[in-house]
């Protein structure tokens, strides 16, 4: 297999503070990869690291075989942050209009592909009010229809799903499915929730900088003996301490 993401020895302090510590994982394509932990834990300074929009001190990380950061991945990687940067003042449709013309795409394309990315967060009826005017689950899903809008093979999202609805949490999960079996994509995603945890192909679990346990959902009951991630989680973090 492929790697879509390879990170070696990455360290990273703020301060005195060491936030992530000698971190190192593949990613194979095509793949659901969750980084399961704790407010704090490093998950989202990680995430940028991969991204390429912060540095880490020590260490390295490639992205389909290129060192972050380059030029050349912004096409390749989508990103959905935890906090929603989005122009409140334009429309919907005009923010994602924005954000599809930083790609090179012609413009049947990107009207086909704000049409695609739009409806699979359910916003299509919503795309002409403003976003001032939306809820915050409409901004999370809004951030991820721009993740999505210029095809990218890797997404990585911080968090997506906060504050949507359990239906339309259950329906973008179908689509990363789809996204993954269909077209082959790889997909990064940080949650505190188990049950989505249970939905990745494989799981890393985070504290306190350090990844305590990395494998499937099912791979991690068996060696932990435990009946649902949470208690993997827990057993995992007492073994380390
Ligand atoms: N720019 C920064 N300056 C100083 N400290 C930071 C900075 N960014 C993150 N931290 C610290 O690094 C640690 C890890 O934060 P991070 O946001 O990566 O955790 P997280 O696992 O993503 O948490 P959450 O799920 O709450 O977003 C925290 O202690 C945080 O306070």
């Amino acid at each position: 297999m492929e790697q879509a993401v390879e990170i070696e020895g990455v360290s990273k302090s703020f301060g005195k503070k060491e936030v992530l510590s000698d971190i190192s994982f593949l990613i194979g394509e095509g793949m659901i990869y969750g980084l399961i932990g704790p407010s704090g834990s490093g998950k989202t300074t990680l995430v940028k690291m991969i991204v390429g929009i912060a540095a880490p001190d020590a260490g390295a990380i490639r992205i389909f075989g290129v060192n972050v950061p380059n030029l050349e991945l912004l096409e390749k990687v989508g990103y959905m942050a935890q906090a929603d940067a989005l122009y409140t003042e334009l429309t919907g449709k005009e923010n994602l209009d924005f954000f599809a013309s930083l790609y090179p795409m012609k413009n049947a394309a990107r009207k086909k592909r704000i049409a695609y990315a739009a409806g699979i967060v359910n916003l299509t009826a919503e795309l002409g009010k403003r976003v001032s005017a939306y809820s915050g689950g409409m901004k999370r899903r809004l951030s991820l229809a721009i993740a999505l809008v210029h095809n990218p093979k890797l997404l990585i999202l911080d968090e997506p799903t906060v504050g949507m609805d359990p239906e339309l949490r259950l329906s973008v999960w179908t689509e990363l499915l789809h996204l993954k079996k269909e077209h082959g994509k790889t997909i990064i995603i940080t949650t505190h929730v188990m049950d989505e945890a249970e939905r990745c192909d494989i799981v890393s679990l985070v504290r306190e900088g350090r990844i305590l346990a990395t494998g499937t959902p099912t791979e991690l009951k068996q060696a932990y003996g435990a009946k649902d991630l949470e208690e993997v989680f827990l057993k995992a973090g007492r073994e380390n301490r």
